[in-house]
C-alpha cells in the first residue's frame, strides 16, 4: 500500500535517466522504459502507482497508452511529458483521464510536488477499489434508458450462441464492458477473454501479437511465440478498433472467421482454433469500405450480429445514475451531488461518453474536501456559458485551459505565470479579460 514505485516511459534515454535520478533522490523507486510495450510489461510486474509518460513514443501515442495503463491498473495516475507544440494532445489526454501534464525541460521544479500529489490521488482511488467487489457481466452495465436496455437485451440474446459480434459506438460508450458481459454470459466463460486494440500498436507488432511467430521469422524472433488467437483458443478474443486494422491482416482475420484457420509468421503450416471473436469500432465501417480501407467481405461477415451502443448525449436519463455509481466506486464515504452539480452534468456535451463522465467524477472526488459535490469542482468547460467554446479543442479553449493551469501552478502569481508562458504581463492580463479568468 505504501509503495513508492513509479514508472517513467520515454524514448529519450537522457531525459528518462535524468528524471529518474531526480526522483530517486526523493526516495521513489523508479522503473524506466524506453517504449510503451516495455512500460506495460513493467507495470504488470511492479506495484507502480504513478507513470510519467512521453506523449510520443516509437510504438505508441501517449493517449492510447494511457487507456491501456488505466485498463491494466485503473488507480494508476499518469502524468504526461510533453514537448512544446503537443499541448493539444495533453489537453485531450486529461479529458481521457491523465492526472496532469508537464512540459519537458523547464518544469523540473514542478515535478516533485506534482508526483507527490499524484501518489496521494492513486492511494485515494486504490483504497476504495480494494474495498469493492467488482460487479461482473451484465450487472456491471449501469443505466435505465430504453436505448441501453434494448442493447443489453440484444447482447443477452447473442451471448449464449457461437455468433461473432460487432459492437459499434463512439469512444467510451462501453464497447469493452459489453464484450466482457457477453463473454461472461457465454459458454466460452470457462476459458479466457483476451483483448487487443488494433489502433494502439504498430502494424508489425499487431500482426505478431495476433498470429504469433516461429523462431527466426524475423530478426529478433529468438523463439516460437504463441499469438493471441492461439492463446484465446476455446475462449473469446476482443478485437477493439478493428476499423484500424491494416488490409492485409483483415484478410487473415476473414479466414479465421470462415474456418478458424491462420498461419503464424514464418510458418508453413496452418493452425486451427476455436475462438469467438467480438470486434468493436467507433468508425462507420461502411464508409471505410467505400474508401477502400476496409474489406467488404469482412464487413459483411462481421456484421451478422451488430450491436449499436448509444451515445451518452442520447440517453441523458442515465447520467445521474452513472454519476452515483462512479461516486460509490471511487469514494469510501457517502458523497452527495448538489443540484447545481447535477444540472451541469446534465447540460454537458459528453463527447467522451461514459469514460469522460467516469474520469470527471474521479477528478472531482479527488479535489473535493466536503461531503457534497458542487459545480465549482467541475472544470470551466462545464459552465453553460463557456461550454460552447471549451467542448471543442480549438486553439482559444486550449490557450484558456493552459493559462488557468499555469496560474494554478504559480498560485495566482501573474508575473511568474507570464514568465512561464513566455508572454508579457500586459498580454496575460488582456488574455485573462478575454477568457473571463478571475484575477483573484
Ligand atoms: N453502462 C456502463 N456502466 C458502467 N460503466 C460503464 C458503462 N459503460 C462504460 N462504462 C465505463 O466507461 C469506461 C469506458 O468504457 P469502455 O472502455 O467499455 O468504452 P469503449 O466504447 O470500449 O471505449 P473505446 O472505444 O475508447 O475503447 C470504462 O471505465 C467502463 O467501465
Amino acid at each position: 500500500m505504501n509503495s513508492k514505485n513509479l514508472l517513467i516511459i520515454d524514448d529519450e534515454k537522457r531525459l528518462c535517466d535524468l528524471l529518474a535520478r531526480i526522483l530517486e533522490l526523493e526516495g521513489y523507486i523508479v522503473h524506466k522504459a524506453y517504449t510503451g510495450k516495455e512500460g506495460l510489461t513493467l507495470l504488470a510486474k511492479h506495484p507502480i502507482k504513478v507513470v510519467l509518460c512521453d506523449v510520443k513514443l516509437p510504438d505508441f501515442n501517449g493517449i492510447d497508452l494511457l487507456v491501456l495503463i488505466k485498463q491494466q491498473k485503473p488507480f494508476v495516475q499518469v502524468i504526461h511529458l510533453t514537448a512544446y507544440g503537443t499541448i493539444t494532445d495533453s489537453v485531450k489526454a486529461i479529458k481521457n483521464g491523465a492526472y496532469d501534464y508537464i512540459t519537458k525541460g523547464d518544469d523540473n521544479d514542478k515535478i516533485i510536488p506534482l508526483v507527490a500529489k499524484a501518489f496521494e490521488a492513486a492511494d485515494k482511488v486504490a483504497v476504495v477499489q480494494q474495498q469493492q467487489t467488482a460487479q461482473k457481466g451484465f450487472d456491471a452495465i449501469i443505466g435505465q434508458s430504453a436505448l441501453l436496455l434494448e442493447a443489453i437485451a440484444m447482447a443477452k440474446k447473442v451471448a449464449p450462441t457461437q455468433a461473432n459480434v460487432l459492437l459499434l459506438g463512439e469512444t467510451g460508450t462501453g464497447k469493452e464492458v459489453f464484450a466482457k458481459a457477453i463473454h461472461d454470459a457465454s459458454k466460452y466463460k470457462e476459458s479466457v477473454l483476451l483483448a487487443i486494440n488494433c489502433s494502439a500498436i504498430s502494424a508489425d507488432l499487431l500482426e505478431s501479437e495476433l498470429f504469433g511467430y516461429k523462431k527466426g521469422a524475423f530478426t529478433g524472433a529468438l523463439q516460437d511465440k504463441k499469438g493471441l488467437l492461439e492463446q484465446a483458443d476455446g475462449g473469446t478474443l476482443f478485437l477493439d478498433e478493428i476499423g484500424d486494422m491494416p488490409l492485409h491482416m483483415q484478410a487473415k482475420i476473414l479466414r479465421v472467421l470462415e474456418d478458424g484457420t491462420f498461419i503464424k509468421l514464418g510458418d508453413l503450416q496452418t493452425k486451427k482454433v476455436q475462438v469467438r471473436l467480438i470486434a468493436a469500432t467507433h468508425k462507420n465501417l461502411l464508409e471505410e469500405v467505400e474508401k477502400g480501407n476496409f474489406r467488404e467481405d469482412l464487413f459483411y461477415r462481421l456484421s451478422v450480429f451488430t450491436l449499436h451502443l448509444p451515445k451518452l448525449n442520447d440517453r441523458k436519463e442515465d447520467i445521474l445514475f452513472l454519476a452515483e455509481h462512479f461516486i460509490k466506486q471511487f469514494s469510501a464515504s457517502t458523497v452527495k451531488m448538489n443540484a447545481d452539480f447535477q444540472q451541469l452534468l446534465l447540460q454537458h456535451n459528453w463527447k467522451g461518453n461514459i469514460r469522460e463522465l467516469k474520469n470527471t467524477i474521479e477528478r472531482t472526488l479527488i479535489l473535493s474536501t466536503g461531503a457534497s459535490l458542487d459545480s465549482s469542482l467541475l472544470p470551466a468547460s462545464f459552465n453553460a456559458a463557456s461550454s460552447k467554446i471549451n467542448t471543442n479543442l480549438d486553439m482559444a479553449s486550449i490557450e484558456e485551459e493552459h493559462i488557468k493551469k499555469v496560474l494554478q501552478y504559480t498560485l495566482g502569481n501573474k508575473t511568474e505565470t507570464a514568465q512561464l508562458l513566455g508572454i508579457g504581463l500586459a498580454t496575460l492580463y488582456r488574455k485573462m479579460d478575454l477568457y473571463s479568468i478571475p484575477k483573484y
